[in-house]
């Protein structure tokens, strides 16, 4: 089912064009990146599909009610915690407390961030605020989620345990974001596009390819994770481990972990 669709729709501001000749059709649960260089139009094409910017000319349809938007910059300085954010956002949206505390627990246990619940939103990582920004937009029930750069300014061990809580979360969710990343769009996108001066110059379905492998073990030790060459690990307790490892890398990785005495509990492709 087709939710945007968008027949040579422009976009001017202050009389210079900023989109043109936009075509383009997003179906539901279509995981579309947009990439292209800095200033190429790219947070203006997210913002015209989820109608923050309406077209100057051409046409535009939007079949969708609710759209989640994850800004570039979370802002700075929200004297609020963590939970009271989430809440304030939510009731801003008409959801009841009760409901949307449960719904909070929920995303937080997602995306790992339990722990900072009640910690002021100032005081957390840049990673920490992103999710936070993420699950603002998740507790609305988006038709579509719109992400603008979410793995900017995050190191690398943060974007792939972010990349992976947004792949793992929902297949049937349709996510358009904009990113220069690789392992975002390698891992997330099932659609590239590519803007160039306001201009769609390319529109291309990927060819969907597993990546990653996430293994749980359970480790004698916790040293022995620690020799282990992942991207990331994730102690779930003190003897289960959560590894994620390239795909190539895997087997050389389960042949260190049982000669280590470790025990495979579980192995998860992820893209
Ligand atoms: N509200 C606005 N008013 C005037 N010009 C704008 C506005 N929004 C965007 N532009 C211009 O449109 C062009 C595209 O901007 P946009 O932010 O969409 O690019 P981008 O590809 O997302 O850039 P970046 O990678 O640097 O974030 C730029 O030249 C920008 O200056």
């Amino acid at each position: 089912m087709i939710i945007f669709e968008a027949d040579r729709a422009r976009k001017k501001i202050d009389g210079i064009n900023i989109l043109h000749d936009i075509s383009l059709c997003i179906s539901r649960g279509e995981k579309v990146a947009i990439t292209g260089h800095n200033g190429s139009g790219k947070s203006s094409l997210l913002k015209l599909i989820g109608g923050f910017y309406e077209n100057t000319s051409g046409q535009v349809k939007r079949i969708m009610s609710k759209t989640g938007y994850v800004p570039e910059h979370f802002p700075e300085n929200i004297r609020f915690k963590m939970q009271e954010y989430l809440l304030l956002m939510g009731k801003m949206n008409g959801k009841s407390e009760s409901e949307l505390i449960k719904r909070i627990q929920i995303y937080a246990e997602i995306f790992a961030i339990t722990d900072f619940l009640n910690t002021p939103l100032k005081n957390c990582s840049k990673g920490t605020k992103q999710k936070a920004g993420i699950i603002q937009a998740l507790l609305i029930d988006p038709d579509i989620l719109l992400l603008d750069e979410p793995l900017t300014g995050l190191d690398e061990a943060t974007q792939v345990e972010l990349l992976n809580e947004l792949a793992s979360y929902k297949t049937g969710l349709t996510i358009v974001f904009t990113a220069h990343e690789t392992l975002l769009i390698d891992g997330l996108a099932d659609r590239v596009i590519t803007v160039a001066n306001g201009r769609i110059i390319a529109d291309e379905k990927k060819e969907i390819k597993e990546k990653y492998r996430c293994i749980k073990a359970i480790v004698p030790n916790q040293t022995i994770a620690l020799e282990i060459p992942s991207i990331h690990i994730h102690y779930l307790e003190e003897h289960t481990v959560e590894i994620t490892v390239l795909c190539d890398h895997s087997d050389e990785v389960l042949t260190k972990l049982l000669e280590s005495g470790c025990s495979i509990v579980e192995l998860i492709e992820k893209r």
